[in-house]
């Protein structure tokens, strides 16, 4: 694109920003309810809704608790969740076999959600790290994380999860060659129109530190995930991981975290034109979150603005935490 303009006077910039009418007119992007999936954190139970001291606002909850929650977000008109289970050590051993048990607090979300509300989509996790004995999202074997013999389990909880109805499959473990592997799993099981949303290229970020305790594997991992994770520093790789992904089958792609790779985002829709999420990851969440109950900013802009940013780089939706104040705020303005 190459602006053209007359020079000052004849062009005076801030004529289009007079008034709220003009600003309406010539706005480039905008934050709407569909863009939205809502990622929710679901634990065994009856009748739990238990804060999550490091996110505020946000809670795990039990299946029953968790369906009636994301009926109030339908009705606020969200479409789309993502479920993330929280453990105990009871659910973490050597071999992860709970991670592909059709009667996980996951898989019984699932089902429980498409059945009360079959246009719900509903999307999952695909990883070890909830079921892992050392929290990695790959088996360890004399400490090195093992590529293969992961891919195999993560193949196994992929198909638990479609079977137990998922619409979108969300692996965010960073193995090579998953990807190829889920989708010749999904094909010869008969589940042609499952999706696979990869988290493609995800960072080994410190932003994720609320969400490893809201879903138990704080205390359980040993180490970093560096060598699966991507090194903050790099951008043409991420193009590489993305091109891979789409090569094997993924139908839309992710950047993770989100505000901190907004570049990543803007460079990832440009080379493929694919649909792009971020995900507003837990620390960008309770970051802006903690400093709005301080006081120390207006939580509701910074909330708006914050989301916005992700649609002007190029995404077309976002996983936030944020989802039903958004749609609560997106209803009181409408
Ligand atoms: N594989 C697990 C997973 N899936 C989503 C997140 C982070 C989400 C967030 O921080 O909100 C993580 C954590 C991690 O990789 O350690």
């Amino acid at each position: 694109m190459q602006p053209v303009h007359a020079p000052f006077p004849a062009t005076r910039l801030r004529r289009t920003r007079a008034n709220a009418g003009i600003r309406a007119l010539v706005r480039e992007n905008d934050l709407q309810l569909g863009d939205l999936i809502w990622p929710v954190f679901v634990r065994e139970g009856d009748g739990v809704e238990e804060p999550i001291p490091s996110m505020p606002g946000v809670m795990r909850r039990s299946v029953d608790t968790l369906v009636a929650a994301v009926r109030e977000a339908a009705e606020l008109g969200i479409g789309t969740v993502c479920v993330f289970p929280y453990t105990g050590p009871e659910d973490r051993t050597e071999d992860c076999a709970r991670a592909w048990d059709p009667q996980n607090a996951t898989n019984r979300a699932i089902a429980a959600i498409k059945e009360a509300m079959p246009q719900m989509v509903v999307m999952t996790d695909v990883a070890l790290d909830t079921y892992n004995i050392n929290g990695h999202d790959g088996f360890v074997e004399d400490g090195i994380i093992v590529n293969d013999r992961t891919v195999e389990a993560l193949v196994k909880m992929a198909l638990a999860q479609a079977d137990a109805g998922a619409d979108i499959i969300g692996p965010s473990d960073m193995m090579d060659g998953r990807i190829g592997a889920i989708r010749d799993a999904l094909e010869q099981a008969g589940h042609h129109d499952v999706m696979i949303l990869s988290y493609a290229a995800k960072y080994a970020s410190a932003f994720y530190g609320p969400f490893r305790d809201a879903v138990g594997a704080s205390s359980a991992l040993t180490g970093d995930k560096k060598t699966y994770q991507m090194d903050p520093a790099n951008s043409d790789e991420a193009l590489r991981l993305v091109a891979r992904d789409l090569s094997e089958g993924a139908d839309m792609v992710m950047v993770k975290p989100g505000m901190p790779y907004l570049d990543i985002c803007r460079r990832v829709k440009d080379a493929f034109g694919a649909p792009t999420f971020a995900y507003q990851v837990s620390g960008e969440y309770s970051m802006i979150r903690g400093a709005a109950d301080q006081g120390w900013i207006d939580g509701e802009r910074a909330m708006m603005e914050s989301l916005l940013a992700f649609k002007r780089a190029g995404c077309d939706g976002v996983l936030t935490y944020f989802a039903p104040d958004v749609a609560r705020l997106l209803a009181k303005s409408a």
